[in-house]
């Protein structure tokens, strides 16, 4: 192997296999990246590459470079997003800055598709030292940005740099490597709603919003920042735990009834999957509306992001009763919340679409249609 030609402003026209300026290993240099600079506490150091989608500088160990250096080289996996047009930022009463709609936005278009512009290897130390050392090492890595990447950082909710990260970013894991905590300043400014109208998918180091249903022009968009199928209090003590009191619909519910309406929803869902598990298992009898009735449960409770494997379990069990109609529905709802909750072109919504196409041709065509006893009776 050869040095790398290592400027981060003359990425190199095709991969040259070469040993980066960090490691004794051969290596793939994509163009771009530079360090290690600054480095600290031994093994983390500042590596920048500015051409990445606004720049992106990463506080890391030289183990876990050579990871996030071949994922930021993946694609995003987006079809169009809906641009800035769509929604503007305003103050929204009990919450701060929000994003609002500012038109009619449909079920499954793309919100927002970013990279990150600040990536840091988590530290579970949080001494007063590591404190100094994280806002030293970010200041550092945030000054080997472009300025107008540098300034969207900077424009987040957060006293300082630190805050800005604790207050804004996402758990990121990469493989095998170590997690991280990324920073994508232009998503920070969705508000938490325990029922979003937007799903958030990490994939690589791609961070995407769409749209989980349709939102009226003047709606705040929502992402959910914690597990939504979690009760009430447990949803308070979390986000709680996050810094601030929750100002959602959800949260802020008139009454101890309606409360106590959306927690029985849940815990009627959780009794319902159990029971399914166990009466596949036990090879029992089960009734015939149980796939509305767990659907009906996940919309009434605007549980619309995590809809995908309630449309799954709900083809399948519609299959298995031999009715089509109802088959075919829930298959390519299930295709569609798929794609969604996980991105384009995974097994299971290949899965699904083909139970779509073919319903009497898949395994479970019809075998709960008269009991167990009798397998495939819809022939
Ligand atoms: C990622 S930022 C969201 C954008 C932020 N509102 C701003 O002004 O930039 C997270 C912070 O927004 C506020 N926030 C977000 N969702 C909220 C909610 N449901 N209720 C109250 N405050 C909320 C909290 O201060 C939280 O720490």
């Amino acid at each position: 192997t050869k040095d790398c030609p290592w400027s981060p402003l003359q990425p190199s026209s095709t991969d040259i296999e070469c040993a980066a300026p960090w490691s004794s290993q051969t290596w793939f240099h994509a163009g771009g990246w530079e360090g290690p600079d600054d480095c600290f506490q031994e093994d983390y150091c500042i590596y920048t590459n500015r051409n990445l989608n606004g720049g992106l500088a990463v506080i890391s160990s030289e183990k876990s470079m050579h990871g996030i250096a071949s994922h930021s080289l993946y694609p995003p996996d987006v079809k169009q997003e809906v641009g800035p047009g769509a929604f503007y930022p305003a103050q929204v009463p009990g919450k701060g800055i929000g994003l609002i709609a500012n038109r009619t936005i449909r079920k499954g278009e793309i919100i927002m598709q970013r990279t990150p512009c600040l990536l840091v290897e988590f530290d579970s130390e949080d001494s007063e030292l590591a404190k100094k050392a994280r806002k030293e090492s970010y200041e550092k890595a945030l000054a080997r940005l472009p300025d107008a990447t540098r300034e969207l950082f900077m424009a987040q909710i957060g006293d300082d740099v630190v805050a800005k990260v604790d207050r804004n970013a996402f758990r990121l894991f990469l493989g095998d490597n170590e997690g991280h905590v990324a920073s994508y300043p232009e998503v920070s400014r969705f508000n938490h709603d325990c029922r979003p109208n937007l799903h958030y998918r990490l994939k690589n180091l791609t961070h995407t919003t769409v749209a989980v249903r349709d939102i009226e022009k003047g709606e705040e968009l929502t992402i959910s920042y914690i597990e939504g199928m979690i009760p009430y209090a447990e949803r308070q003590e979390r986000l709680e735990s996050w810094g601030f009191k929750c100002a959602c619909d959800a949260c802020k519910a008139d009454s101890a009834l309606e409360i106590a309406a959306s927690d029985g929803h849940l815990k009627e869902i959780e009794r319902i999957e159990a029971e399914l598990e166990e009466k596949i298992g036990n090879k029992e009898d089960i009734e015939t509306d149980t796939p509305d009735r767990l659907i009906k449960l996940y919309l009434d409770e605007k549980l619309d992001s995590y809809v995908a494997h309630a449309y799954t379990k709900a083809a399948l069990l519609s299959s298995m009763f031999g009715d089509e109609e109802k088959t075919t529905r829930y298959a390519m709802l299930a295709v569609e919340a798929l794609e969604r909750e996980y991105g384009p072109n995974t097994k299971d919504a290949e899965s699904m679409l083909g139970l779509a196409e073919k319903p009497t041709e898949h395994w479970s065509w019809g075998i709960r249609a008269v009991g167990w006893k009798t397998v495939k009776v819809m022939q």
